[in-house]
């Protein structure tokens, strides 16, 4: 069995709020995340949640700013946070720069040297982290969805697309939609994927989606006062590729509303929802 060091746990809605560290093979070294537990999970295994952060994020960020633990206490359903990227990597470049290395590991597995012995977040979400969770707690890892923001939005939106057998439902706040094309991915991927650009295209939604779609409604909700809407995340792009694609999108925008977590707390009741619909919890 591998091990998991409890960091704290706590009493919250009648269920627990977990943060857990351990030694990860995916990720070459120790990560962290965050579980809430319902109350029901002491009855037996809950749905689970997914939601993936954004850049500079940690487990920490969602799970103490979105507001999701009343309601998932009331459905039964369980929440887990992953950090955004392995920490303490000493690698040359990996910390000091918010948009790439630790903070910033974009939810895939990278094949550059240094980066490819640490940076595979898309291998440790998908596949070590849910085998973990079954072996340690109460969670049923085959009925999962999967949530994000910004960048984490991004990783929703392509594991999803790439992995739907490993997820029922998919949602996302303000996401990173065509990052081969927005700055943001044009500085990631040629240093951890090569400047191959073809092999961007495994980790851009918009690519993904014309070559097979999700199975279910993708909701999205899009702050219209975000600061990074035109340069960075381009939802009228996904838009479009949805549509040629003939992929069911909701896509919700907001007057007022920016890219903080502010804006993720307004609306997080109605992922929740679209989450329990899927998992068979409404
Ligand atoms: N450079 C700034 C802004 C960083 C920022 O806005 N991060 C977002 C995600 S952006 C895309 O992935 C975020 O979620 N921040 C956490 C929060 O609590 O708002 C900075 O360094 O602050």
């Amino acid at each position: 069995m591998s091990a998991i060091e409890t960091i704290s746990e706590q009493r919250c809605f009648g269920g627990v709020q977990g943060f857990y560290r351990h030694a990860s093979t995916a990720c070459g070294g120790p990560m962290r995340f965050a579980l809430y537990l319902p109350p029901q999970a002491a009855q037996g295994p809950c749905p689970l949640l997914y939601f993936l952060a954004g850049l500079t994020c940690t487990e920490e960020t969602a799970t103490l700013k979105a507001g999701m633990q009343r309601l998932a206490a009331e459905l039964g359903m369980a929440l887990v946070m992953p950090d955004t990227s392995p920490r303490d990597t000493g690698f040359d470049g990996a910390t000091g720069d918010w948009e790439f290395g630790e903070g910033a590991g974009f939810y895939l597995d990278a094949t550059q040297a240094p980066w490819s012995t640490r940076f595979r977040m898309e291998s440790y979400v998908v596949d070590e982290l849910p085998a973990l969770l079954a072996e340690h707690f109460p969670v049923d890892v085959t009925r999962s969805g999967l949530c994000g923001h910004s960048m984490g939005g991004h990783g929703a939106l392509t594991l999803a697309l790439k992995h739907p057998q490993c997820y029922r439902s998919v949602s996302a706040f303000a996401p990173i939609m065509a990052p081969t094309q927005v700055p943001w991915g044009r500085k990631a991927f040629p240093r951890y994927l090569g400047d191959d650009a073809s092999t961007w295209a495994g980790h851009d939604a918009c690519e993904l989606v014309r070559q097979h779609t999700f199975p279910g409604t993708i909701l999205i909700d899009q702050g219209e006062a975000d600061p990074f809407l035109h340069t960075q995340l381009r939802p009228d792009l996904f838009e479009q590729a949805c549509a040629a694609a003939g992929q069911s999108l909701q896509l919700r925008r907001h007057a007022g509303y920016d890219h903080s977590y502010w804006f993720i707390a307004s609306f997080i009741e109605d992922h929740v929802r679209h989450h329990a619909d899927a998992l068979g919890l409404a």
